[in-house]
């Protein structure tokens, strides 16, 4: 105690000859979350070297403070400095291995073991693996942590807070910024991570900034910060602290100094002094008491400017972060096996069904045949014989039975032969001029149920079928004097039975592979940033633009995957035509999925909580879907709104993914590239956004 109290005179010495330099350094911090004000004016130093205890009642705003000093919140008034720069300064590596930041949740990596998370910190800060594992195995040894491949899952909360500071002491930062790492953790490693942070500080490197609720334990700080409703009521070495208030504990001195700061109002509590300057009426006149700590003007404040070349290194992405983070999800990825099935699994379920349930002919229809031709040879028998049986059910009734049976919707349609129809049939074959009665006389009647209007295109389509084929067979080279006037040559592209399916599987493959991606990306960042994950990456030097490629990077694995199961289902089991290059076909289902990843993080970075960005994803799904021109073509939109339809992502894409697989066109036709380039365009801006978005919120 007595070295304690000569440590606190000589900083007390120094920072009264301004010889003490700070590792932390706030000057009039506001930061309010709404109409709430949370940090009010608050003028705060850390010496350099020492351990600066903040303490206060739940709520007073420390966590908040702690962010400001990382730079993960945005102050509203005033100026911080950490370790002589702003936060974020370019070519300052604050946020990065300078400092090492536990925060308040325990920000770990759930799917990770203990290893896991020191490796991928060790990564960021760019250890070598020998650093690592010397420093891994030291913190398990010092931290009493379990087996370095236990799952952090399945560790208890006092383990997992200990692998959190593990994480922060990894690579022997300059400046320990801990909130409340003691928490949860028994005595005697209490009082061991405290010896620790007095062993490290000794030297006089490297600075600590902590907030505990154990006030006594911070008797070990150099200097404590006592804070209450966003202010500081005072600032000094604990021992003097307590002097000043004649109290035996820490604890008692701030319960004084909180109650006299209750009494005299926080209007004039003061700032920047050694002690409180003393809540007490006498002592708050008392102008004649000197700080401590030097209590900055704004003069003091320095205007920091970056060379160009520093700026533009800063934001040039950092391949080692990339990596880590990569890493880092694919290793969260092989502890989620059946997760990662499910999304292999899910596309190739989704065009299954799709190619199975959508386009294809109905099948089974029930028909009413009213044949009022009774003779074996009748042409009514020969042409009903043609009419593809596989569609179309015919059940034979009398007149009366049909109608009632179409009225009751046991039949989709009634077909009728007049009892002359084959003799009126012939004659309007054979004879030049014939009466409307034998015209009338030698027609199939036919009644449908429109109410299904699939269902009556294909009764319609299998009639004039079995009509045609009826005709070909039995007046062979006579056939053209009854046949429609109307004759359809050998398509250019394409088939003549083509069914919907062809037209709605290219755009289907897109949609498919675009939402799967924004299912996976939309709430990556979420979660992410709920746990306090995103933040904690960012205080380790990651930035925005590194967060979404690693996102980007990673994704793009799991749709390659999932392209490759698509396009085996549809070419090779459904046999869907690909009359062009699978090269051009497989770019356009890839850059379609980075579309999907792009806006899933757009997502992910502008929403906090999971409801809001499931929300956008799902609302954002049939609009889009069906004003694409997915399952229904863009020419059946009306004008205003097919505009909008075509500058949606998959719109174009759609039309350039028909065009290669169907026309076998190439790069050079302007369907085709046009879908390159608006799917490249919205990736490039949906990426920008995000990156933003990310940045703005960080
Ligand atoms: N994201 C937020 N949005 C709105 N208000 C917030 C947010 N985060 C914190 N607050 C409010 O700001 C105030 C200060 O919170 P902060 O977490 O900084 O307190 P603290 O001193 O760290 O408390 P504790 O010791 O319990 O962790 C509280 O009233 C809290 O409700």
């Amino acid at each position: 105690m007595e070295q304690k109290h000569l440590e606190s005179s000589t900083m007390k010495t120094d920072l009264e000859a301004g010889n003490c330099s700070a590792a932390i350094h706030c000057h009039d911090v506001c930061r309010s979350y709404g109409k709430l004000k949370v940090l009010n004016n608050l003028n705060l130093t850390v010496p350099q070297g020492q351990i600066y205890g903040l303490l206060g009642p739940s709520g007073c705003g420390k966590t908040t403070l702690l962010k400001c000093i990382v730079g993960t919140l945005k102050i509203s008034h005033g100026h911080i400095t950490v370790l002589g720069k702003p936060p974020a300064f370019p070519g300052h590596e604050v946020p990065g291995r300078m400092v090492g930041y536990m925060p308040q949740d325990i920000a770990l990596y759930n799917e990770f073991t203990i290893s896991n998370t020191l490796w991928f910190y060790g990564r960021i800060h760019g250890l070598s693996s020998k650093e690592t594992e010397t420093r891994m195995n030291f913190l398990i040894d010092f931290l009493g942590l379990p087996q370095k491949n236990s799952l952090v899952r399945n560790l208890s909360g006092g383990q997992r807070r200990r692998v959190s500071l593990g994480a922060a002491l990894l690579q022997n930062p300059q400046l320990l910024i801990l909130d409340e790492p003691t928490v949860g953790v028994d005595p005697v490693l209490r009082a061991k991570i405290w010896q620790h942070l007095v062993d490290i500080v000794r030297g006089g490197q490297v600075s600590v900034i902590i907030t505990t609720h154990y006030i006594e334990e911070a008797r070990q700080a150099n200097t404590v910060g006592l804070m209450r409703n966003g202010r500081l009521l005072a600032e000094g070495p604990p021992d003097a602290v307590m002097k000043q208030h004649n109290a035996a504990t820490l604890e008692s001195a701030f319960l004084q100094l909180c109650e006299d700061f209750d009494q005299m109002g926080s209007k004039q509590s003061p700032q920047g002094r050694l002690i409180d300057s003393s809540p007490s009426p006498d002592s708050m006149r008392d102008e004649s008491r000197e700080p401590i700590l030097r209590k900055s003007t704004p003069e003091d404040i320095p205007k920091y400017k970056a060379d160009w070349k520093v700026r533009a290194r800063h934001v040039i992405p950092k391949w080692r972060n990339i990596a880590a983070l990569m890493i880092k999800t694919m290793v969260r990825m092989r502890r989620m096996p059946g997760s990662l099935c499910f999304q292999f699994l899910l596309p190739v379920i989704q065009i299954c069904l799709m190619c199975l349930c959508i386009g294809g002919d109905p099948k089974g229809i029930d028909v009413a045949v009213v044949n009022n031709e009774s003779s074996p040879s009748a042409y009514s028998r020969s042409l009903l014989s043609f009419l593809d049986n596989t569609s179309v059910y015919q059940v034979s009734l009398s007149h009366s039975e049909a109608f009632a049976g179409i009225r009751n919707g046991e039949y989709w349609g009634v077909i009728e032969f007049g009892e002359n129809f084959t003799s009126y049939l012939t004659k309007r074959m054979l004879q030049p001029r014939v009466s409307r009665d034998v015209v009338e006389g030698g027609s199939v009647h036919v009644w449908l149920d429109l109410t299904n209007r699939q269902i009556a295109l294909m009764l319609q389509k299998k009639l004039h079928e079995a009509f045609e084929a009826f005709i070909e067979t039995k007046l062979g080279s006579l056939s053209y004097m009854v046949a429609v006037p109307i004759k359809f040559e050998e398509p250019i592209y394409g088939k003549k039975n083509t069914d919907f399916t062809i037209f709605v599987t290219p755009g289907a493959v897109l949609s498919i592979t675009f939402y799967l991606a924004v299912g996976l990306t939309a709430l990556s960042f979420v979660l992410e940033r709920k746990e306090g994950l995103l933040d904690r990456c960012w205080v380790a030097g990651v930035s925005s633009l590194e967060t979404t490629l690693a996102h980007l990077f990673s994704q793009l694995f799991v749709i390659s995957v999932q392209i490759i199961l698509l396009l085996i289902f549809i070419l090779l089991v459904f046999k869907i035509p690909n009359e062009g290059s699978l090269a051009l076909v497989i770019s356009l289902i890839v850059l379609q999925g980075v579309t999907g990843i792009s806006f899933g993080l757009v997502i992910s970075s502008a929403i906090d909580d999971e409801q809001s960005a499931n929300q956008a994803a799902l609302g954002i799904f049939y609009p889009n879907l069906i004003i694409s021109g997915v399952i229904w073509p863009v020419e059946c939109i009306p004008y205003p709104l097919r505009y909008l339809s075509l500058v949606l992502p998959q719109t174009y894409a759609s039309e350039a993914l028909r065009c290669i697989m169907y026309r076998g066109w190439g790069l050079s036709r302007m369907m085709v590239w046009r879908g390159f380039v608006v799917t490249l365009g919205w990736n490039t801006f949906f990426l920008m956004l995000a990156t933003v978005i990310l940045k703005l919120r960080t």
